[in-house]
């Protein structure tokens, strides 16, 4: 048991802060599986690119991205700064595989 759960007892708040807790762990998998779908996509990117001679970064692309996230973070009420760190710290480890890809590949 966390000490928040231990501090507050057998209390509404208590149930309150399980249930909430429980969706929390429902939405981190979620999150882990559709990173795990993303990255699948983004490795076959990279066998494309190191195949075809093309660079691993795309900033035209991201620039886009950005734009977008921004935009449907600031409609959901998300913080758009956060959303573009968000996605700017998955395309830098992208960026990374498609450079490893590309290494193996004796680009
Ligand atoms: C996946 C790509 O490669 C890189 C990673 C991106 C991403 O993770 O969305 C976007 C642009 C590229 O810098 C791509 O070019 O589409």
């Amino acid at each position: 048991m966390s000490e928040a759960e231990n501090k507050l007892g057998e209390s509404p708040a208590l149930s309150e802060l399980k249930a909430l807790r429980a969706s929390i762990d429902n939405i981190d998998a979620a999150l882990v599986h559709m990173l795990a779908e993303r990255f699948k996509c983004t490795q076959k990117v990279g066998v494309l690119k190191a195949t075809n001679d093309l660079p691993p970064a795309d900033p035209a692309r991201e620039k886009i991205q950005i734009e977008r996230l921004r935009q449907l973070a600031g409609d959901a009420n998300l913080d758009p700064d956060f959303a573009e760190k968000f996605l700017n710290f998955i395309v830098k480890e992208v960026i990374r595989h498609h450079e490893a890809i590309a290494a193996e590949a004796g680009n």
